[in-house]
């Protein structure tokens, strides 16, 4: 199965590469197969919703391309570096290209809302002003002026589009998001999703969205589903 990429900032060639990849959970009798056999290409810049019922695999898919899970088996190459036998360097290195949104935002609640943009790069040497950056994103999800408050002190959908500027905070080549609009109203959802797509087209950034939701799964340029570990849909474009 491929799928290519739609719209601006594509580069040629597949940024995800997976093929006949496995990762199982437990032993003997108890044994998972959370991903079985599942190949698939994702092309640079392609936005793809990943459906499909609850433990059907998608989180762990998910993980396995944020490089969070090792798999067990098989190939799963992403922008040309195969993760299933990087090295402990190679797999670091990947992490850090990768931008992760999770359904429950996962803010630290004792933190200020600059303050958890600026987490995943506190420990980084990076080559760009850090505070400067944040407040660029937190612009660009439409929270300037916002910067000192708390989560707590944040609606379900200003609290989303903190993480979504956290997720951008280190440049990522890959956006991984699982359930992003599972906590919000569906109006907020579609409109957070609509966000996420905004600001990882700007980036050409490759986007995968595990979603239960409909209305985010068609605002997708893709949608794939999966069973039983498996993919089930040929990822073929849905109409507009
Ligand atoms: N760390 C783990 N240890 C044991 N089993 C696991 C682990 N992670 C996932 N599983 C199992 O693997 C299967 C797939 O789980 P996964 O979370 O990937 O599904 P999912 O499609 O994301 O489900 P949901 O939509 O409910 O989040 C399930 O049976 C789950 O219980």
């Amino acid at each position: 199965m491929a799928v290519d990429a739609e719209g601006a900032g594509a580069t040629a060639g597949a940024a995800i590469r997976i093929s006949g990849l496995g990762r199982s959970f437990g032993a003997g009798d108890a044994r998972i197969a959370a991903v079985r056999d599942l190949s698939l290409e994702i092309a640079s810049g392609a936005v793809v919703a990943l459906c499909g019922p609850s433990g059907s695999g998608k989180s762990t898919l998910l993980h396995l391309l944020a490089g969070i899970e090792r798999p067990d088996c098989g190939q799963l190459v992403v922008d040309g570096v195969d993760l299933a036998r990087a090295g402990r360097r190679a797999l670091l290195d990947h992490r850090r290209r990768v931008g992760l949104v999770f359904q429950r935002f996962h803010l630290l609640p004792a933190l200020s809302v600059l303050d958890n943009v600026l987490v995943p790069v506190v420990p980084l040497r990076v080559p760009f002003d850090k505070v400067a950056r944040a407040r660029q994103l937190l612009d660009a999800v439409g929270l300037a002026g916002r910067e000192s408050a708390t989560p707590a002190q944040l609606s379900g959908g200003q609290q989303q589009r903190v993480a979504i500027a956290r997720a951008l905070i280190g440049d990522p080549t890959l956006i991984v998001a699982d359930e992003p609009t599972g906590s919000l109203d569906s109006a907020t959802g579609v409109e957070i999703l609509g966000l996420l797509r905004r600001v990882g087209r700007e980036r050409s950034a490759t986007m995968v969205v595990a979603t239960h939701d409909r209305d985010v799964a068609e605002s997708c340029d893709y949608v794939i589903s999966m069973r039983d570990g498996r993919l089930t849909s040929d990822g073929a474009a849905l109409p507009a």
